[in-house]
């Protein structure tokens, strides 16, 4: 789907009615859900024996599995019965609630795989570390995918509230990129003065090359944005206080946000001190995201706000390539770093980013690791839709 698809069919409803709509998004999601799913098992299958045996991998993949045999009981149901249809939606946002947590439980079960060495790079082996990484973006992504689907059903159909006047289920078809940075930093900075009772201010510089006078507005999910923002204002604040210390006048987190007919970039820099380039790598790696100090040993996976990277920069890069934009991190140790959101400007060119489920994935999770520009480190991007 692309975000245009989603919309022009949340405004059919005014043309065909809501009850048509209904059936068939039900019809729909009854066919495409479970084969998201079905191949999220299927994958599950392959990772490494000594994550599948944790306990908290277990108890995810068992969330699927009960969410798929639910799912697959309505795939000959008769959509004509409105008591049908109804009970689909109610079951969908069961079913979504069920996966509110499963972040989180899959991230204990990676510390629960990594738990007991001081260097988890070392225990685990590069190919099992390889493997996870390669799962883990393709499972949140679909997971991603499947939340924006129940959710805009639910939304349109179950009752459940948009999140403003205007939106077509979780889309606006005018989100203020500028508004939303705002709102996420504001909530970062409120985050950043309990923290460190002191916080960065933001200078902003907006160009809309497309119409000079215009605010800069796309169709686009708002809270997908707002996610990816807020996780890096909170890395550049933390960056940003820890290098200034108790100095008066921390410098500035500047914002730059240029639209052009094909993309909406968004740069924040901050002069945080930045970061080595061999550490660049881990940013986005999962294991090393996860990998618990002394007091997280044996207790769940902390979330401490404002401390470490956790799942959030490797989330948020799978948020903003879920339609087709991308997030791209760039450091000067000894100075600072920017981090660089890329959004599609045309709602047509923002479909679905989805991994692909066939054989050559299978070589992914057996493939040994190479040093320096593997091949393999890329082959997965040939298995993204
Ligand atoms: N994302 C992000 C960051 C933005 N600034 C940073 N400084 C140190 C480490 C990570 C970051």
């Amino acid at each position: 789907m692309s975000i245009q698809a989603f919309l022009d069919f949340g405004k059919s409803l005014q043309r065909n009615g809501k009850t048509f709509c209904e059936k068939a998004s039900c019809n729909f999601l009854r066919k495409e859900l479970p084969v998201r799913l079905a191949n999220i098992i299927k994958e599950i299958h392959l990772l490494p024996e000594s994550l599948i045996c944790q306990p908290s991998t277990q108890i995810v993949q068992g969330w699927y599995e009960k969410s798929f045999a639910e799912l697959i009981t309505y795939e000959q149901a008769d959509l004509t019965n409105d008591a049908i249809v109804s009970r689909f939606t109610q079951d969908l946002i069961k079913i979504r609630n069920r996966h509110n947590l499963v972040v989180e439980t899959m991230a204990q079960g990676v510390v629960e795989l990594s738990r007991g060495s001081e260097d988890k790079r070392i225990m685990v082996d590069s190919v099992t570390r390889d493997s996870i990484q390669y799962f883990l973006d393709r499972f949140y992504m679909m997971r991603i995918s499947i939340r924006m689907l129940i959710n805009q059903h639910t939304i349109l159909f179950g009752g459940e509230l948009p999140f403003s006047a205007g939106h077509v289920g979780t889309i606006d078809p005018e989100c203020d990129i500028q508004l939303v940075v705002e709102d996420a930093f504001a909530s970062a900075r409120s985050l950043c003065e309990n923290f460190y009772e002191q916080s960065p201010e933001l200078k902003m510089t907006c160009i809309n090359t497309v119409n000079r006078e215009e605010p800069l507005k796309i169709v686009y999910v708002p809270s997908h944005l707002f996610h990816i923002s807020f996780e890096l204002f909170k890395n550049a604040m933390r960056a940003t206080c820890e290098k200034g210390g108790a100095s008066l006048s921390l410098p500035p987190i500047e914002v730059v946000i240029v639209k052009t007919t094909e993309d909406v970039a968004i740069k924040m820099s901050d002069q945080g001190g930045g970061i080595p380039q061999r550490n660049m790598p881990q940013l986005f790696e999962y294991m090393f995201s996860t990998a618990p100090s002394p007091v997280d040993a044996g207790t769940s996976v902390n979330v401490v706000p404002m401390a470490g990277y956790g799942y959030g920069l490797p989330l948020s890069r799978l948020y903003a390539r879920y339609f087709h934009g991308d997030l791209q991190v760039y450091s000067i140790h000894g100075f600072g770093t920017d981090a660089v959101i890329y959004l599609k400007t045309l709602s047509e060119s923002a479909s679905e980013f989805l991994p692909v489920f066939n054989k050559s994935v299978m070589k992914q999770y057996s493939s040994t690791r190479t040093h320096g520009w593997s091949s393999s480190k890329f082959s997965h991007l040939v298995e993204w839709g």
